[in-house]
């Protein structure tokens, strides 16, 4: 049993606070790899900001739960000895779908942990995220829930359409299962194919899909339900077309690949949202980046000739994220 605290680890409870207060949300990239991980802790140290890293079901089962942890041990010691005297790091369990996956997670450090019942009835959803808090809460690791289902493929449950969170059921979940935060539901969704082109209409001035926007509707009534309560949102890729760009120009195949429009999270980022995930974008500009040193090097077989440039290339893309959609860069306490 290891305490995130003797880590350097931080949990959200703080973090969120402060993000709700100053209309600002906390970054949470998803890592699976070594050049993710240095490219976020740098983005981070660089911008001054409070970072959430977050270990999915299939970066568990891709790299080992504890090879993971220990990376994000080290990453607080990198970020150090980049110069953050201190970093506000958390650990955290990205739709964790069981009790016994998110005590594995808290009993080896992770800070932060999400048990996913979204998909389950409302009372079973209830009784597991309440479980998982009586545990999580006896060691000060702070637990996100959700309610209402995400549109495409959520762990290995498939939800061909939205549904959006209820409002109704918000105050009841939230008190009855004590959790931290709120996953929502208001139209976002995961992966790189958000929306089909059909839902979308061209922006005259950029020639560019735009899809149809997030239900905000949804969003203020759980803000008015709940007031000050962190609200979490995931499947916040904007599947930058720079990147899909590139990797189609050097022999990739992403057709239509669309996301949320960052415009729609800097919005959402100053309400009570005070969580963003963001995956798929870090792949879209690790691939891009590799398929360009492919087709330009052909000669090229070092690894690190092509991881370094995606390293790079990931580094500006989450530093933009911070910077110029969440607004969290310079937050740090120190
Ligand atoms: O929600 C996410 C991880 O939990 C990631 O969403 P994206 O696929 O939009 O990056
Ligand atoms: O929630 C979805 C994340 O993007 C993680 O996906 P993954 O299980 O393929 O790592
Ligand atoms: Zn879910
Ligand atoms: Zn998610």
């Amino acid at each position: 049993m290891i305490n995130y605290k003797d880590l350097g680890l931080v949990n959200t409870r703080e973090m969120f606070a402060k993000a709700i207060k100053g209309g600002y949300a906390i970054p949470a990239f998803n890592f699976n790899n070594m050049e993710q991980l240095q490219a976020i802790v740098k983005a981070a140290v660089e911008t001054k900001s409070p970072v959430i890293l977050q270990v999915s079901k299939g970066a568990r089962q891709y790299a080992n739960q504890t090879l993971l942890r220990y990376m994000a041990e080290g990453a607080v010691e990198y970020a150090k000895e980049l110069g953050c005297k201190h970093p506000e790091i958390v650990l955290h369990l990205d739709h964790g779908d069981t009790f016994e996956t998110c005590k594995s997670c808290i009993d080896m450090g992770f800070s932060s942990v999400m048990i996913d019942g979204s998909h389950l009835p409302y009372e079973e959803n209830v009784a597991l995220t309440k479980k998982v808090v009586d545990y999580a809460h006896q060691f000060d690791v702070t637990v996100e829930g959700e309610l209402g289902v995400l549109a495409g493929v959520e762990d290995e449950v498939s939800a061909e359409h939205h549904t959006y969170t209820d409002p109704e059921e918000v105050i009841d979940f939230a008190t009855r299962t004590g959790c931290d935060s709120l996953a929502i539901s208001i139209g976002t969704s995961h992966g790189a194919y958000k929306f089909k082109p059909e839902q979308c209409h061209v922006d005259p001035k950029t020639g560019r899909l735009v899809p149809p926007p997030l239900a905000f509707e949804v969003l203020d009534a759980v803000m008015e339900k709940l007031p000050g309560f962190p609200i979490v949102l995931h499947g916040s890729s904007s599947v930058p077309q720079e990147e899909v760009e590139t990797i189609n120009k050097f022999g990739g195949k992403l057709e239509a690949a669309i996301g949320i429009p960052e415009e729609e999270l800097r919005k959402a980022a100053k309400s009570a949202v005070c969580k963003i995930n963001i995956d798929s974008d870090s792949r879209l500009a690790m691939t891009a980046a590799i398929r360009k040193v492919f087709a330009e090097k052909p000669a090229e077989f070092d690894p690190r000739k092509y991881l370094g440039p995606a390293r790079d290339n990931m580094e500006k893309m989450y530093m933009h994220k911070i910077i110029n959609v969440l607004g969290s860069d310079g937050k740090l306490a120190e």
